[in-house]
């Protein structure tokens, strides 16, 4: 049963701030980015991730242009440690990048960081404990005092420890399930934490505050993030992080307005693994800011390549609808929208445009390399002519009159309705060939000889008419001319405007050429045909019968035709002796 009253809200507004930040529409540049994917995200996976899994990932990330990485918990687990030091004597750490490890606010397992952190050049300590109203009550028992306490002497083993060693590594504090903490409990255990560590410009203490569970509205957290940033001491030697997790699905909009609020840095991880609804997702804020023109400094290039590695290593599922990541999001089987889609593309392309401006695509897919036939018009009953186009002439170069895409398009929808699937190109090909190139029933051009005397053409026409051999005599103001007047008038069929459309399809001396003949008869009915030929004349000839072929009745009409030839014929050569 669901019960409503259980529930209140568990979060804290922080005293008035300075909201000026909420005026502001989008950061100015991009964050320091932290990949957690190897802690956070790992501790979250059913199975964690192996050496060899881990040390994939790691290369991915520093090859994507991740500067910070949480390599891990070293005194979590031997793979935690020993992935550390793989780090350090394979010597896979850059010296730009700079490697974070996690650890509890607990003596022993500081010292087992330490120990792992032997020979690192550039470390980021992280030390957590959590503050939270409900975490107090519940797993520490334990009074503010006591708790700030715990940070307190974290903060100074890690000091001490990385003076002992005369390393310069850098720290960074946690106080974990910040959303469930009050913000001033939160800025004075900061603060406690802070004057323990005294950070100076060339080296600034990273306060990291996380939406362990995120608890609230976005503009919420946003307001606890400019309380801290503009009370906390040292700010300008500090550089306030974002830890958002997931948990309202919020993730994202907590990150952006966080930095809005006076925060440098984002803990993430890609496409948002992490615990339960996951940590924030790196690849939508980044790409969030380059779709506003701005660097986010990560190269996300060939996202196809980096979801494998991705699902490989951490046995996840980048799921379709994944901002900018999954299958689905660049796709369209709309009809409306590939023909915006379509149509904004060529308007692009034949004007050069610098800006991406394409409707219904936010960003440029093939920046992520992927690819417009393969993952943006894809066909399905809901399609269009538009898109069916646009995929015909991609894919195949076969560019039909506008009239016949329509006639097309209906026809593929129809397919895919019934048969309840999407239409792949190839398939579509297949239709198209089946439905309109070279029909041969009830005629099949056999050959043709026309001759041009003075402005008309003349000649003959052979024709296999329902597998009779059949040769027709015409006449024309064109070689088509002649071939439409004789196969007409022969069979009685009356057409009307005609649409005839060619090019070629490929190129070289050896070119074929397509040629498209659209027929409409009986007033409002239009049959379509296609012709494939080295000869563009040929093509043509064979585009005219093939429409023909196509016209509702052509097959009864033609039967009618030859038996009442053959009952005339019968009649005149009577006993083998002509009666008239
Ligand atoms: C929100 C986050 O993601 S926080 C990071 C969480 N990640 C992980 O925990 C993954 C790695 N962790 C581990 O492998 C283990 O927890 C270890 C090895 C670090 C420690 O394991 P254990 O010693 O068995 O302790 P466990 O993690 O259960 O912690 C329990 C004790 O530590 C205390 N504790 C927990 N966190 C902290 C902390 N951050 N600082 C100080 N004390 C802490 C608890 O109060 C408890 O104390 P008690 O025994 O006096 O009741
Ligand atoms: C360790 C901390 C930063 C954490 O992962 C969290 O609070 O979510
Ligand atoms: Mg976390």
């Amino acid at each position: 049963m669901m019960n409503v009253k259980k529930y209140k809200k568990g979060y804290y507004m922080p005293p008035y701030t300075d909201v000026s930040w909420a005026a502001k529409d989008c950061a100015e540049k991009a964050p320091t980015w932290c990949s957690v994917d190897l802690r956070d995200g790992n501790q979250a996976l059913i199975i964690p991730m192996n050496l060899t899994e881990k040390i994939e990932f790691y290369k991915k990330l520093v090859q994507m242009g991740f500067k910070e990485i949480e390599v891990g918990f070293p005194a979590a687990s031997e793979t935690e440690y020993e992935f550390l030091r793989t780090l350090v004597e394979k010597d896979l750490i850059p010296d730009d990048v700079t490697v974070q490890v996690l650890t509890q606010a607990r003596k022993h397992i500081i010292q087992r960081t330490f120990e792992a952190l032997e020979g690192v050049k550039n470390a980021i300590v992280h030390v957590y404990n959590s503050t939270s109203a409900a975490q107090r009550t519940q797993v520490f028992h334990k009074s503010k005092e006591e708790i700030k306490q715990i940070a307190v002497e974290g903060a100074a083993l890690l000091k001490e420890l990385t003076d002992r060693n005369g390393s310069k590594y850098r720290f960074e504090y946690s106080p974990e399930s910040f959303t469930g903490t009050e913000p001033e409990y939160a800025l004075e255990v900061c603060n406690a934490v802070l004057n323990v560590w005294k950070p100076a410009s060339d080296r600034k203490a990273i306060i990291n505050l996380p939406s362990t569970v995120q608890m609230s509205m976005p503009h919420v957290y946003a307001s606890q993030i400019a309380y801290m940033s503009q009370h906390l001491n040292y700010r300008d030697n500090i550089v306030l992080s974002l830890h958002p997790h997931n948990d309202r699905g919020c993730g994202v909009a907590d990150a952006e307005l966080g930095l809005l609020a006076g925060a440098e840095r984002i803990e993430g991880t890609l496409f948002g693994n992490g615990e339960r609804t996951g940590n924030v997702d790196i690849v939508t804020i980044a790409l969030n800011m380059y779709a506003m023109g701005i660097d986010p400094g990560l190269d996300f290039s060939n996202m196809p390549e980096l979801i494998e590695v991705y699902e490989r290593v951490t046995r996840m599922n980048v799921p379709p609808r994944q901002p900018y990541a999954g299958q689905l999001v660049f796709a369209a089987f709309s009809g409306s929208h590939q023909d915006a889609i379509a149509k904004g593309m060529k308007y692009h392309a034949d004007t050069c445009q610098k800006q991406w401006s394409v409707p219904y695509l936010l960003i440029d897919p093939e920046d992520l390399g992927r690819h417009y036939d393969a993952d943006v018009i894809r066909i399905n009953s809901q399609s269009g002519q538009g898109g069916v186009g646009y995929v015909m002439e991609q894919q195949y170069g076969v560019c039909m009159p506008k009239k016949m895409r329509e006639d097309f398009s209906y026809f593929v929808k129809e397919i895919s309705d019934h048969k309840h699937r999407e239409l792949k190109p190839e398939d579509m090909y297949h239709i198209f060939v089946q439905h309109y190139v070279n029909i041969i029933s009830p005629f099949q051009l056999e050959d043709f000889s026309l001759k041009k005397e003075e402005t008309k053409w003349y000649g003959q026409i052979v024709l296999m008419v329902n597998g009779k051999k059949t040769i027709l005599e015409g006449s024309g103001n064109g070689q088509l001319d002649a071939v439409s007047n004789a196969i007409c008038s022969t069979y009685g069929i009356h057409i009307y405007n005609l649409v005839y459309n060619e090019h070629d399809l490929d190129s070289g001396s050896n070119s074929r050429g397509m040629a498209y003949f659209g027929l409409t008869y009986d007033d409002r009915k239009t049959a379509w045909g296609v012709g494939v030929d080295t000869d563009i004349i040929t093509a043509s000839v064979i585009a005219f019968i093939s429409a023909v072929n196509q016209m509702e009745g052509i097959k009864e009409k033609v039967k009618f035709c030859q038996k009442r030839e053959a009952a005339y014929e019968k009649d005149i050569y009577k006993d083998g002796i002509a009666q008239h």
